[in-house]
């Protein structure tokens, strides 16, 4: 018996190839408008400093469309159906449009899409499923889109068990567990996402708390903080985890765990946003600094992604 294939659409950020590659890269960000020399430059700076000639973003996102794929070979074996991962990346190779057209290359016609990013805003995973759905539709392809799973309670163990993990670390090291302040954050957007009723900040939050309650922090104990804005004209979601730092010090915290929850990769916003940027501010106040380790190609968190799919095609 044949089986009903369904093409599954994993999209990410998507990452540079090579320190050459970050001209074009950012170009894309920008919607075609080159950065200044001085934009360049400083990003190229940034990617230095992480990674000595290694982008891991890209290692990453193809280690999840790999286990996602072995998670869902697995729960389907015995029924009549099979899903077929296709990875489409929003600015750069293999795009969003070329894994659309690999599947209708394949003979796809019901497909299902996930971002590797749990919440949803319309400037980002709106983004992504809106690219999707228009290729799809070139194609004659049914697609259905996940906007969120933001509270999955599979990925909210796994972040829980990884919050746990470094309270633990802190009291190895003779700290009161109570005396750490988490500080969940996800990456900013233009403050403009507000007027629209965009559900982002209310999904993060609840991400926020769902983990909290489960590690049993008191409320006094966390908080939710931005990170990651854009250095443009247009006000962004504040406060920035940089000035929450600052604030957390001035009320007597001497530990801080950073929690970054919208972001589900070791990449730039993390390696460098927080473990330099934030972690040197962090130093200069004198505080404790440690950071979650994040999901990357988890197993939970490929069951997260492999449920939610699955759930969505029923
Ligand atoms: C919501 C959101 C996520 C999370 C959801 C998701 O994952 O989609 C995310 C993730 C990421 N963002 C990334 C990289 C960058 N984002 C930039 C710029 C921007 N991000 C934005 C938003 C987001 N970004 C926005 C509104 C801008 C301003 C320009 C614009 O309006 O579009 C810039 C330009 C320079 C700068 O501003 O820093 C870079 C280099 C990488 C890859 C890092 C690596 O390569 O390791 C990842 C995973
Ligand atoms: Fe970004």
């Amino acid at each position: 018996m044949s089986k009903r294939r369904v093409g599954v659409l994993v999209m990410s950020y998507g990452t540079p190839r090579s320190m050459e590659e970050i001209e074009p890269y950012y170009t894309h960000i920008r919607r075609g408008n080159p950065p200044s020399a001085e934009q360049l430059a400083e990003l190229q700076e940034r990617y230095e400093a992480i990674v000595g000639g290694v982008f891991p973003l890209r290692e990453h996102t193809d280690r999840q469309v790999a286990g996602l794929q072995l998670a869902l070979d697995r729960l389907t074996e015995d029924t009549n159906v099979q899903y077929m991962c296709y990875q489409g990346l929003k600015h750069v190779q293999p795009y969003i449009e070329d894994g659309v057209a690999a599947m209708a290359h394949d003979g796809i016609t019901e497909a299902v899409s996930i971002v590797l990013a749990p919440h949803y805003s319309v400037m980002s995973v709106g983004g992504y499923n809106k690219r999707a759905q228009e290729e799809a539709e070139k194609h004659g392809i049914r697609m259905k889109c996940v906007n969120s799973y933001h509270l999955h309670p599979e990925l909210i163990d796994a972040l829980a068990e990884r919050v746990n993990e470094q309270l633990d670390a802190f009291v190895q090291e003779g700290v009161d567990r109570e005396a750490v302040e988490v500080l969940f954050s996800a990456h900013s957007l233009p403050a403009r996402i507000l007027e629209m009723n965009d559900p982002y900040p209310d999904e993060l939050n609840a991400t926020a708390a769902a983990i909290a309650k489960q590690c049993g922090l008191k409320d006094s104990q966390w908080r939710f903080t931005w990170q990651s804005a854009g250095q443009t004209a247009t006000p962004w979601l504040g406060p920035d985890i940089l000035d929450t730092l600052s604030t957390v010090a001035d009320e007597g915290t001497k530990w801080v765990l950073s929690a970054p929850i919208g972001f589900v990769s070791d990449h730039l916003e993390v390696l460098y946003d927080l473990d330099i940027e934030a972690l040197q501010n962090a130093q200069n106040l004198q505080l404790g600094f440690k950071r979650i380790r994040m999901l990357n190609d988890d197993p939970q968190f490929m069951s997260v992604l492999a449920d939610t799919i699955m759930k969505l095609d029923q």
